[in-house]
């Protein structure tokens, strides 16, 4: 589904990422985890066929990402919409559908308003398709993102970051339509983030980068002390709960004279 052997990515000669290599099967939700700087947009965005300076051998559904772009849709960490342009929530998703026919319309087609009533439906936003985009919470503009990624029927889906803007109970209602388009539709899934618990439901395999990569496979193999303070230090912690891994990332906030 996902190969990639002894990936190095780069702009101009700068070495971004180096030497990746991994495997993903079809249907598997991997989290791709690193600090700061680590590579992991650049991951993302090589993965998705945008960024093209790579050496390595990188294969999605057996072909050069380039190949396959219209089977992938990329969900960037920040959108581009200008939200001063009053366009309604079921026209965001319908671009989805425009862009990837290669179509800009100003009169949408009415099947393809019917897909993106159906995509909003799946999010659960059928009810606010008229409301004005920018008005929108930011679980509910997440939502109508990855209703605008779904549109174009991808068979994998990319997303940078799609919980890092978000309160816990806007994160919550995200994590709840991940698990539904991977329980319902099958999709496989690469996330980036900063922070892997709240997405533990759905992560059968995590990759944590650091300019190279430190270690990939299930979370509880990732998830070790022994792995997790290589990057992020002495305090980071990995913890069992129930079935599930999660971890502490050494988050270190210093207060007034240096005390942390
Ligand atoms: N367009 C670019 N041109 C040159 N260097 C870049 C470019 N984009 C990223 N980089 C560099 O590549 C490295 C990896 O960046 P990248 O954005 O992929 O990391 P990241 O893990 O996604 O970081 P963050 O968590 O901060 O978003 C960094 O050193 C960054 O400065």
């Amino acid at each position: 589904m996902i190969l990639a052997e002894n990936l190095t990515i780069y702009y101009d000669n700068y070495k971004a990422v180096e030497d990746i290599t991994f495997k993903l099967d079809s249907g598997e939700t991997l989290l791709l985890l690193g600090p700061n700087g680590a590579g992991k947009t650049s991951l993302l965005r090589t993965i998705a066929g945008l960024h093209k300076s790579y050496e390595g051998k990188l294969l999605v559904f057996g072909k050069p990402p380039v190949e396959v772009k219209d089977l992938i849709s990329y969900v960037p960490q920040s959108h581009s919409l200008n939200e001063r342009v009053p366009l309604k929530a079921i026209e965001v998703v319908a671009m989805g559908a425009l862009y990837k026919k290669g179509l800009i319309h100003f009169n949408i087609p009415k099947s393809i308003l019917k897909e993106a009533e159906e995509a909003l439906d799946f999010v659960g936003l059928g009810e606010i398709k008229n409301k004005r985009f920018a008005e929108l919470s930011g679980g509910q503009k997440q939502r109508v993102l990855l209703a605008r990624a779904l549109v174009s029927k991808p068979q994998l889906l990319l997303l940078d970051e799609p919980l890092s803007a978000l309160d816990p109970s806007a994160r919550v209602e995200v994590v709840s339509v991940l698990a539904k388009i991977k329980r319902e539709m099958g999709l496989t899934m690469i996330i980036t983030t900063h922070d892997p618990n709240p997405l533990t439901e759905i992560g059968d395999k995590i990759m944590l980068i650091n300019k190279r990569l430190i270690a990939f496979g299930a979370p509880e193999e990732v998830l070790r002390d022994e792995i997790i303070t290589k990057v992020y230090g002495p305090l980071s912690k990995a913890v069992r709960v129930g079935k599930r891994m999660y971890c502490f990332i050494g988050d270190v906030h210093l207060h007034g004279r240096g005390e942390v």
